[in-house]
């Protein structure tokens, strides 16, 4: 990056930085790196901690951090999507390889979370969105009065059950999700959703795909 001068850095973080949420919805200011539920989430708060110290030590750098929820879904033309090789760990691609046959049920990790049916709420948003998403903060980034290090969400603000994304899948697909309930997963959190509004505000960006076509 040095040798070419690189100075701008548009930064894939997660929501997991947030840890064990302590006030939802989830925005900007809600600490980070204090309950890191699992390595992944705290590699990503790691990288964000240096990328801040960097901006502060060399003025000439600046970087934005897009703060990813769930992202799923696929591209409407089919060809770039999620096909994960072996068992999938997330739940979207766990899904769409049973409503195809390649395995015979879903392991639903708990149904005794304090939400509305026990599973466990995430902010789902389509990979479409999330790709303008950092199209918009690229022009953040680019424009002559950006500096220092900022962060934002990339999320549709609302949150749903692994049992709603069950349902929805089902009706988008027209095949049945056939699933168990299993034990919890260790390092989940019950419910973790965001507050995209400061990417409203900052980057004229928001969500626009719905449940729908995230399943389609
Ligand atoms: O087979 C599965 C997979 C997931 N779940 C449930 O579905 C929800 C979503 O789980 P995901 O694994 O899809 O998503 P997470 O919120 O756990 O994962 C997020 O945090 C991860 C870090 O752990 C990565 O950043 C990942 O890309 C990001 O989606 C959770 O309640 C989980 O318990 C199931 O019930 N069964």
């Amino acid at each position: 990056m040095s040798k070419h001068n690189v100075k701008k850095l548009l930064y894939s973080s997660s929501a997991t930085v947030y840890g064990t949420p302590q006030k939802l919805p989830l925005t900007e200011t809600h600490p980070t790196g204090i309950g890191c539920t699992n390595p992944y989430g705290k590699s990503k708060y790691f990288v964000e901690e240096i990328l801040k110290d960097l901006v502060t030590s060399d003025k000439s750098w600046s970087v934005i951090s897009l703060r990813y929820f769930n992202p799923v879904g696929a591209h409407e033309s089919g060809l770039i999507g999620e096909d994960p090789q072996g068992v999938p760990n997330n739940l979207m691609p766990y899904i769409a390889q049973v409503a195809v046959g390649r395995r015979p049920d879903l392991k639903v990790y708990g149904n005794d979370y304090d939400t509305p049916d026990g599973t466990g709420v995430r902010d789902y948003i389509h990979i479409q969105d999330l790709a303008v998403g950092h199209l918009d903060a690229a022009k953040k980034l680019l424009s002559p009065s950006f500096s220092g290090f900022k962060a934002y969400n990339l999320g549709t603000g609302s949150g749903l059950s692994v049992l709603q994304l069950v349902k929805a899948f089902e009706e988008a697909s027209g095949r049945k999700i056939p699933y168990e309930i299993v034990g919890r997963r260790e390092g989940d959190i019950a419910y973790c959703y965001s507050d995209a509004s400061l990417a409203k505000q900052e980057l004229g960006w928001e969500a626009k795909k719905g449940l729908k076509e995230m399943c389609e």
